[in-house]
């Protein structure tokens, strides 16, 4: 259990960043607009008309924020923290634009829920990889430091006994470990006022981890706030949600303001499965990538390409579900220290990850769901990947045959936005396309 620093001190106005602390502005490459022009920009998602102070926030959580160097919120943030914080407390369903601060929301709502001088669970916040749950873990302890909350990180590999009591004021994790703690007795749910699921079309959606976050809600009390956060609800999940949560307040998007424009999309014709690595080997030997994330389709996917970037001489990692804890979590740190350049994936990544110099995404498959038909939603998860709050990003789609290409061309149609093709046989010509938007 992480018991964080009850170091209470007074406000002043030295604690509130600056705009140009905040390290927003970014002028390397082609592109000026800063993310303080864009926080200013009413038509941007991380426009807000508010401040923090005028949020309601107590002055500890304040602190929180200042220290995360945050120095406006963002429009999801501005919009959902009243409803968050209203008393009696009321469900939510939210929608933002991936990368446009979620976390921040639901984490500032359950900090504000607790009490710490109470050691019990009163907030549970479940994620659909482990990956995500200790990246909330961290933005938690960090947006909390001042509050004196426990948090206690549930999922495999955990720093708990098999016997021990859980009684962390807020749990955050996956919902099959936290079934496990709850057939063992180790925790329980009577005093929880916050639920919150994150990516919770996901998480609802899944086979098993639906079921699980149902067992759940059925077992924390019937006053406990809900809170459903994704950057896309699909129509039937949507429905769910509402009954999942119901009655509950909504935040939602309009179809054409899913993709985050910032994201520029591309794609490249191979002209079959062998071909795609031969491209993705050029690709790498020409481009002076920050860092990028290669989506495959399978975990045999996922072993096969990192192996033939390593024999090509490219420093690459890969992660997927099938490794131990321990790998995972070391090729993650390394990753997100900066010390691994390329990441090949599974969809296991494709939500929530936040990693801020990643400039580039790859679908060296493109998404599909268990039906094989093209998954809108896993598509602008994992192009959410770069881009994040405000930042430019690339993301490249390689398509080798036909069924790939239509897949591809039912996404384009799906969010209205272009995918320009670049070529795969002029490669000066595909860098400087390419450069223009990293
Ligand atoms: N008000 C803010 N000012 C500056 N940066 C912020 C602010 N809010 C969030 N951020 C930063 O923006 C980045 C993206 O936030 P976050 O990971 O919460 O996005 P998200 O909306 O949950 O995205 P996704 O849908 O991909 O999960 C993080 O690095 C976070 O620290």
């Amino acid at each position: 259990m992480e018991k964080l620093s009850d170091n209470l001190k007074t406000l002043t106005t030295e604690d509130k960043p600056q705009e140009e602390r905040s390290g927003l502005t970014e002028t390397d490459g082609e592109i000026k607009v800063t993310l303080t022009d864009q926080q200013a920009d009413p038509s941007s998602p991380l426009y807000s008309a508010k401040s923090f102070e005028e949020l309601g926030l107590r002055d500890t959580l304040l602190q929180g924020i200042y220290r995360m160097k945050f120095t406006k919120p963002s429009n999801i943030q501005e919009r959902a923290l009243p409803l968050l914080l209203r008393d009696p407390a009321e469900n939510l369903v939210a929608q933002s634009q991936s990368g446009t601060g979620k976390t921040a929301a639901f984490v500032l709502a359950m900090l504000s829920r607790v009490d710490p001088s109470v050691p019990v669970t009163q907030a549970i916040c479940l994620a659909p990889a482990r990956e995500l749950a200790l990246q909330i873990m961290s933005v938690a302890k960090e947006m909390g430091h001042y509050t004196g909350t426990t948090l206690q990180f549930v999922s495999r590999g955990m720093d708990i006994s098999r016997t021990e009591k859980v009684t962390a004021n807020i749990l955050i994790g996956t919902p099959g470990t936290l079934m496990d703690l709850l057939r063992r007795n180790q925790v329980t749910f009577k005093h929880v006022k916050v639920f919150v699921l994150d990516e919770a079309d996901n998480m609802l959606d899944a086979q098993g981890l639906g079921a699980q976050c149902i067992r759940i809600k059925n077992l924390v009390p019937k006053t406990a706030q809900i809170l459903l956060f994704s950057a896309t609800f699909s129509e039937i999940v949507d429905k769910f949600a509402h009954r999942f949560a119901s009655p509950a307040n909504e935040i939602k998007l309009k179809k054409k303001d899913l993709s985050v424009d910032a994201i520029k999309q591309f794609y490249m014709d191979c002209k079959d499965a062998d071909h795609k690595l031969e491209v993705l080997k050029e690709l790498y030997a020409l481009m002076t990538i920050g860092q990028s994330i290669i989506f495959v389709r399978t975990r045999n996917t996922a072993d096969r390409v990192s192996a033939a970037m390593k024999e090509s001489g490219h420093a690459v990692e890969y992660l997927h579900g099938k490794l131990e804890t321990e790998d995972r979590d070391r090729i993650m740190k390394k990753f997100r220290d900066g010390i691994a350049k390329v990441l090949v994936t599974t969809n296991v990544l494709a939500r929530g990850i936040d990693i801020q110099q990643v400039n580039m995404v790859v679908n060296y498959d493109i998404p599909v769901d268990r039906y094989n038909k093209p998954d809108f939603e896993t598509y602008l998860h994992r192009i959410g990947r770069t881009g994040r709050f405000g930042r430019t990003g690339v993301a490249i789609n390689f398509v080798h045959n036909k069924e790939s290409l239509d897949d591809m061309v039912a996404i384009r149609d799906h969010f209205n936005r272009e995918i320009v093709k670049v070529p795969t046989d002029d490669w000066d010509e595909t860098e400087k396309i390419l450069k223009r938007y990293m």
